[in-house]
This record gives C-alpha cells, sequence and structure tokens, in this order.
C-alpha cells in the first residue's frame, strides 16, 4: 500500500510511495531537493529518488518542464545517468535514477587515491562521451562540475542533474554549491551571455580536466568579477582578435591587458598533448572552442597510455563509508602516495619525487618517478628524504598481504605504466 500522508525527508524508515518505491535513507540534500536511496519493488533495482521542491513555482509543473523531463528520459548513454521514472506526489516532483556508488569530487578529494596519467584520461574520455552525445541531441547539461559527475559500481562515470538547471532556474544563491559552480563557469557566462551553447559545458569539463592533473579546483573565483580575474590570470586577457563578439556581451567591461602565462607553468606534469587538448577547451571564443565531439578525437586519448578501463579505475569509498576520503579537505597540491603501494622511501629533488615500490607478493619492484610536482615550479634543489609510511601512520615494509584488487591494481599502473603518477 502507497502511503499517502506524512512524508517526513528525516525519517528515514522505510516507506513505499507511489505503490512502487520503497524509500530507505537520505543520501544527502543538493540545489534542488533532497535525495534518497530507494527499492525499486517491480525490479528490485536499488536507486536514487531526487524530490524536487515545486514550492516557488505556484503553477506546478508546467507542460514544458514534463516534455523536457520527457526528453531526458530518453538520453540513454552508458555515461550518462538514467532517468528511470519520473511523477509528481504530494506536490514534489520525483525523478528516480539509478542509484550510484560515488562521484568524481569524491575520487579527486581522496587522499588515499593515485591518479595515473591513464586514469586522467578515462574520467576526461567518459566524461565527453556523455557530453557529446547530449550536445548531438541539442540538450546542454549547464552545470558541470566534479559532483555531478556520478561514478557506478563498475567504474562507468556518468554525468547527472542533465538539463535541471534550465528546467528549474537558477539555483538558490543561499546554496553554498553556487559558489563551487562558478569555478566552472564559462567566460560567456560570466559577461553575462544570453545565447550560450554547448561551449559552457566543454569549458566546465576542461576545469574539470585541469582539475583531475591539479588535485584541486583550478579556478578558484570568489565572486564573478573574481572569477573573470582568475581566468584572465590563467590565459590572459581576451585581445578583440581572439573573441570579437565579446564587446556586445551585456556585462562586458575592458579590463586592464594582462599577458597569458605560459601554460606549461601552470600544468607543469601535464603531456603535451594533454596541454594542447586543455588549451583547445578553454579557447575564449565559444565558437572557436573545441567541441566535446572533436575534444574526443584529439591525439590526447590515441596516445599512450591508453585510458585505464572503468573497472579498472581506483575505488573511491562507496556512500556513506567515507572514512578513508578526506572529502572536507580542500587540497593545496597533487596527492602522493596510497600506504597500499608501500613506497619504501621518496626523494624530493628538481624533478619531483623518486622512490622505490615494494610489492610483498612478487617482490615486484619498480621505479616511481615524478611523483608530484611544485606548480610554482620552485622545488628545492636539496635532495629531501620522506618516510610515506610515517606520513600515513602504515608500517613501512608491514607484511599484511594486499587485497587482491589493490595488488591488481598496482601490477596494473607499474606493468603498463612505468613512469605512472604524474607524467601528466
Ligand atoms: N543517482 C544517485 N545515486 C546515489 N547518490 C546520489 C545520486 N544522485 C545524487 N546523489 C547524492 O545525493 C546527494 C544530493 O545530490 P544532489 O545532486 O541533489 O546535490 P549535490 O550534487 O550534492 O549538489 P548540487 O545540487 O549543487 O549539484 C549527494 O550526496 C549526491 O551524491
Amino acid at each position: 500500500m502507497a502511503t499517502r500522508g506524512g512524508d517526513d525527508d528525516a525519517n528515514n524508515s522505510p516507506k513505499l510511495i507511489v505503490d512502487r518505491y520503497l524509500k530507505k535513507e537520505v543520501l544527502g540534500e543538493g540545489t534542488y531537493g533532497i535525495v534518497f536511496k530507494a527499492t525499486d519493488t517491480q525490479t528490485n533495482q536499488t536507486v536514487a529518488i531526487k524530490k524536487i521542491r515545486l514550492g516557488n513555482q505556484k503553477e506546478g509543473i508546467n507542460f514544458t518542464a514534463l516534455r523536457e523531463i520527457k526528453l531526458l528520459k530518453e538520453l540513454k548513454d552508458p555515461n550518462i545517468i538514467e532517468l528511470i521514472d519520473a511523477f509528481p506526489h504530494k506536490g514534489n516532483l520525483h525523478l528516480v535514477f539509478e542509484f550510484m556508488e560515488s562521484d568524481l569530487e569524491a575520487v579527486i578529494r581522496d587522499r588515499n587515491i593515485v591518479l595515473s596519467p591513464a586514469d586522467i584520461k578515462s574520467y576526461l574520455q567518459m566524461t565527453l562521451k556523455g557530453l557529446a552525445f547530449c550536445h548531438k541531441k541539442w540538450v546542454l547539461h549547464r552545470d558541470m562540475k566534479p559532483n555531478n559527475l556520478l561514478i557506478a559500481s563498475d567504474g562507468q562515470l556518468k554525468l547527472a542533474d542533465f538539463g535541471l538547471a534550465r528546467l528549474f532556474g537558477s539555483p538558490n544563491p543561499k546554496f553554498t554549491h553556487q559558489v563551487f559552480a562558478r569555478w566552472y563557469r564559462a567566460p560567456e557566462l560570466l559577461f553575462g551571455s544570453k545565447q550560450y551553447g554547448a561551449g559552457v559545458d566543454v569549458w566546465a569539463a576542461g576545469c574539470i580536466f585541469a582539475e583531475l592533473l591539479l588535485r584541486r579546483p583550478f579556478l578558484q573565483g570568489t565572486s564573478d568579477i573574481d572569477q573573470l580575474g582568475k581566468i584572465f590570470a590563467a590565459f590572459g586577457t581576451p585581445k578583440p582578435s581572439q573573441w570579437s563578439d565579446m564587446v556586445y556581451l551585456p556585462d562586458y567591461v575592458e579590463y586592464q591587458h594582462v599577458p597569458a602565462p605560459p601554460q606549461r607553468t601552470l600544468f607543469p606534469m601535464a603531456s603535451d598533448d594533454a596541454l594542447d587538448l586543455l588549451s583547445k577547451m578553454f579557447i575564449y571564443d565559444p565558437k572557436a572552442r573545441i567541441t566535446a565531439q572533436q575534444a574526443l578525437e584529439h591525439r590526447y586519448f590515441t596516445s599512450v597510455p591508453a585510458p585505464t578501463k572503468p573497472l579498472l579505475l581506483p575505488r573511491p569509498p562507496k556512500k556513506g563509508d567515507n572514512k578513508q576520503a578526506d572529502v572536507n579537505s580542500t587540497h593545496d597540491g597533487p596527492v602522493v602516495l596510497s600506504p597500499q603501494r608501500k613506497v619504501r622511501r621518496v626523494t624530493v629533488n628538481q624533478e619531483g619525487l623518486e622512490g622505490t615500490v615494494q610489492h610483498e607478493s612478487d617482490e615486484h619492484q619498480a621505479r616511481v618517478t615524478r611523483l608530484t610536482g611544485d606548480p610554482s615550479g620552485q622545488s628545492s634543489k636539496a635532495p629531501m628524504s620522506i618516510d610515506v609510511g610515517a606520513i600515513f601512520g602504515a608500517k613501512p615494509f608491514s607484511r599484511t598481504p594486499l587485497k587482491s584488487a589493490d595488488r591488481s591494481q598496482l601490477k596494473r599502473k607499474l606493468d603498463l605504466d612505468p613512469d605512472f603518477g604524474y607524467t601528466e
């Protein structure tokens, strides 16, 4: 029997809604409403239900929105989260999605996860595949950021919250999430463009690519003006020859000329191909910016290393099991190592970090080079030893057997990608 009364979100006890979904615990609250875990009793599938408040849309959900939701239901792609069902219930719209284990923000912020160049390539490829699919169907995301890129149990990254920004209006500024969204905002949006296109999503994907490389958000503006300032500091002020239409944008103001620093100084660890793709995703003129499809065809994706297969990507902690992850930290630099990797000693020198990995089960040894770098390019010349075991509180050389997943991941990285870590 459906429970039609007393729909209390704070109450985590299971209850059946619309005769189909057995509602369980609340997973979190976002800009548009509360998300809770549920079981679809028809299919026995675990789902996530996003309950969208329609409070300030007095006329309730309109036909345009319903039509667009129908469109979203038809967007089926391995890199787009599936909208399984949508229904109004007690004055709220309920969107039923496949349940996802984690998200890219958790991966980026988890100090225990090492991202190899191949892993970064894989995450970016899945992001661009999802985007390219939607852009082909004329759907924009408009709210691309790492916590909207969800990760399934099979490692597949899926774009979530597609189109919600357009359907339900700008997020309420009282939510801090909006501040984060600013970091991914394209310059045409910051200049007040009302007729923007798919380029806004590509710019945001570029910010996410940069964040994967740096392990911290790339352009952290504190206001819209400051965001533009951060963009100009990174890429130089746009010249009319680079972006002739900018002068017609509603909020365009002339800025004092700032030259672009060499991109290599911003991403010292990026490969030439990665840097070339990044620079194309950050082209000022949205008409000249690379499209998601063109980005997928960039040589970055065909050069070695090949993108990591989703199943082999580092496993982020499952939702509700994030004791290991330092999700509250705002990283100021690349994360170094996972304790499971048993690095004996790491030496910092001009090249970055060096160390020796000892793998107990097969005595596999490999040199780890360039594990991190100093984004300012001012790393100390004097070598310095760091006992990584001590940093992570793990006993160096303890004989605790590695879990088979850890073992295969480590072996894969060492075998396939000898200078795994930070050649990007
Ligand atoms: N399909 C899903 N499967 C599992 N958890 C989900 C799913 N969708 C959302 N969540 C979780 O529910 C919580 C709220 O998500 P929601 O998308 O509403 O907001 P958010 O991503 O935290 O922020 P914002 O609204 O700014 O994007 C988050 O913890 C999110 O990871």
